[in-house]
């Protein structure tokens, strides 16, 4: 589902078509920090980066203003910074009352030293912590090092956006010999794992916020620093023979794509499924006994090599100023690749990528072409561009002539994957407007090599088969009538409205915002030999599925919701409470918008800020004139999908059931 590998959009190939760069934007905690990365940091057409601007929205959500002047929360965007920021309080909160405990003892454990000896606190040192409760959490007397300097720090966490959190190791000569005292500021440094000892160079202290009026509490504030080596690798996490034998690109460590590739690919998923607990403790808003157990997170079947999409950049032509780095002019072939990770050459710079082992074999051969090309067109070049790397896959039956014909073409340029039953024969496609082909089992799927579709083609028949399983349920209790309808709200081009139109009795429709997407998804239809009676198409607002589909009896609906980054919209979940479907299966590449929506509709009502729930109200009474009771769900399941291996991403899938069916 991602859209961008180190933090760039797709954009055009040709020098023709090539779509302006003027800065690349990588996310960033607040102005001037290191990037949080995240696994999609553009924005897709109709997605959200959530790129908060301005300082304060970044250390609250913002507040919106009702009439009366009234102010309300208002509701998480998911963004890399908020996540990033949740994750910092619940480490401070833990850090806390861990000291609060030691704090009560005698010569409390303060920390384990590097041979896991047992470093006690003295007496002043408990005063200290005494003085910094005091304040708020912030020790007065901790003077924050200088931009630049060069600290070690003890790895304790891990954030959600894949940042090591980290606190300051300090050693006190007192009295009686030298003391390692950890301090209470939390940096956030990337490459990192929870039990490392890393030396890094401070980049920047967020600066304390003042609260808004009426806020409580004043919200904490972190660090950032750059990752500059493991001193000690976590005994746990790290393989001890070291990081080259798991680490398979030469860019890891520099470049901002990918931030695991050092851990075993067990613990990515263990992490994950980590990262969709926390979602839903830090953004739901639900009761712990609302939330089952987060099941383990389903592997990708390729950990390398599976991304289809692949879209290096280059910053200009020759001639053109670079604004961020030496400010000097290029006269040569530039960097052509993804962001570089900041204090890696320059925040904000181009890491020249010469090949992606995350991308599948086809794209990495497109790479090798497309960097060729640039280097030999770079002058006709008027602006810097995206150049889209796209996998496309003719399918023939095994020994055909036409695969032969198909690879024909120029064979250094294409990779074939033999089966019993066919030959698939796979290219990259570099124009956003050609058609690429893909196969999800049997099913065939052609879309714009420029527009969405699923970048990790490996786990799309393990996901399809799963939301098959889980779009009826598994038991039947009785109490509801049969499912005969699939409402697929974001369908794309198709994906679940296609795969899982035989499950039910009565077929499937899909509903997307874009018409070209919508125009794909009905010849996608065709090409997979299902009638409009068992298929069909709107183009429309999410919002406005609810008018078309009258006709189908709510007690015999599943809806599966697929929305992009940003999650529903607060008049697509009242429209849904309204209609209230038997059953939801809610697939989200942002498990944290995803865990907002679903307490949400757990609670039965749109608390989205916008009134203290009067569309709840509103909500209930539009189902209680059709004589039923207000609707509300139950979390069946949760469960994580892990579209990108060795990054942070994780996409989730949530089932539920209206309670009343429960
Ligand atoms: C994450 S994609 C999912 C696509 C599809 N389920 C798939 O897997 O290929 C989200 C889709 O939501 C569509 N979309 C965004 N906002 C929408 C809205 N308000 N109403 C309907 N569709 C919308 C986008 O065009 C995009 O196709």
């Amino acid at each position: 589902m991602a859209e961008s590998v180190g933090g760039q959009a797709v954009a055009a190939a040709q020098p023709e078509l090539a779509t302006p760069v003027k800065e690349p934007s990588a996310k960033r905690p607040y102005p001037g920090s290191s990037p949080v990365q995240t696994d999609r940091q553009l924005p897709q057409k109709n997605g959200s980066n959530g790129n908060g601007g301005n300082r304060k929205q970044q250390h609250r959500p913002p507040k919106k203003k009702l009439k009366g002047g009234k102010r309300l929360k208002a509701v998480t965007d998911g963004s890399a910074e908020e996540v990033l920021l949740a994750d910092v309080q619940a480490l401070q909160r833990v850090l806390k009352t861990k000291q609060d405990r030691e704090a009560a003892e005698a010569e409390p454990v303060l920390f384990h030293g590097q041979n896991g000896e047992e470093v006690r606190a003295t007496t002043a040192e408990v005063a200290d912590e005494a003085k910094i409760e005091e304040a708020g959490g912030h020790d007065p007397e901790e003077d924050l090092p200088e931009p630049g300097t060069e600290i070690d720090l003890d790895v304790v966490d891990l954030s959600s956006t894949g940042e090591g959190l980290a606190v300051q190791r300090k050693i006190h000569t007192l009295n009686d010999g030298p003391k390692l005292r950890r301090r209470r500021r939390i940096y956030v440094v990337s490459f990192s794992v929870p039990g490392d000892i890393v030396r890094a160079k401070v980049y920047r202290h967020l600066p304390q916020p003042k609260p808004s009026p009426g806020e409580d509490g004043v919200p904490p504030t972190y660090s950032v620093a750059d990752f500059i080596e493991v001193i000690r690798p976590s005994p746990e996490l790290r393989d001890p023979l070291g990081d080259s034998n798991r680490v398979r690109c030469q860019y890891f460590g520099r470049c901002s794509g990918c931030q695991y590739q050092m851990l075993d690919y067990a613990e990515q998923l263990r992490i994950k499924r980590r990262v969709v607990e926390r979602a839903y403790r830090h953004f739901s808003q639900l009761p712990p006994e609302s939330v089952p157990a987060v099941r383990d997170t389903m592997p990708s079947p390729l950990q390398y090599g599976y991304r289809t999409k692949l879209t290096p950049h280059f910053d200009g032509p020759p001639g053109f100023r670079r604004k961020n780095k030496a400010r000097h002019t290029l006269t040569e072939v530039p960097e052509i690749g993804f962001m570089a990770k900041a204090g890696t050459g320059g925040a904000r710079a181009t890491l020249d990528i010469e090949s992606c082992p995350i991308g599948t074999p086809a794209v990495g051969l497109g790479m090798t072409r497309e960097r060729a090309r640039v280097a030999r067109d770079f002058a006709n070049y008027s602006k810097g561009a995206t150049i889209l790397l796209r996998e496309s896959t003719k399918r023939c039956p095994a020994g055909a002539e036409s695969a032969g014909d198909a690879a024909a073409g120029d064979a250094a340029d294409v990779v074939r994957v033999e089966t019993e039953a066919y030959t698939d024969v796979k290219t990259c496609i570099t124009d956003n407007n050609a058609t690429s082909t893909e196969y999800v089992d049997d099913y065939v799927f052609t879309n714009p090599a420029g527009s969405f579709f699923q970048n990790n083609n490996s786990i799309l028949p393990p996901l399809t088969a799963y939301v098959r399983e889980n779009v009826l349920p598994q038991t039947t209790n009785g109490k509801g009538k049969e499912l005969r309808y699939l409402i697929d709200a974001y369908s794309g081009s198709g994906l679940f409205t296609i795969t899982l139109a035989s499950t039910l009795p009565g077929g499937s429709i899909g509903i997307d915002i874009a018409d070209q997407s919508i125009a794909y998804a009905r010849t996608n239809a065709q090409l997979n030999n299902l009638p409009p009676e068992r298929c069909r198409f709107l183009a429309a607002d999410a919002a406005q599925l609810f008018q078309s589909v009258i006709e189908y009896d709510p007690d015999e609906t599943v809806v599966v919701l697929d929305p992009p980054r940003k999650g529903c919209d607060a008049p697509f979940l009242r429209q849904l409470l309204a209609y209230a479907p038997a059953r939801i299966v809610y697939v989200s590449c942002n498990v944290h918008t995803q865990a907002r929506d679903v307490g949400m509709l757990v609670r039965g009502h749109v608390d989205w800020g916008t009134g203290d729930n009067g569309a709840a109200s509103t909500d209930a009474v539009a189902r209680t004139e059709n004589g039923k009771p207000p609707a509300r769900y139950e979390i069946e399941s949760l469960r994580g999908f892990d579209f990108f291996p060795q990054t942070a991403h994780v996409e989730g899938i949530a089932v539920l059931n209206r309670v009343d069916l429960v």
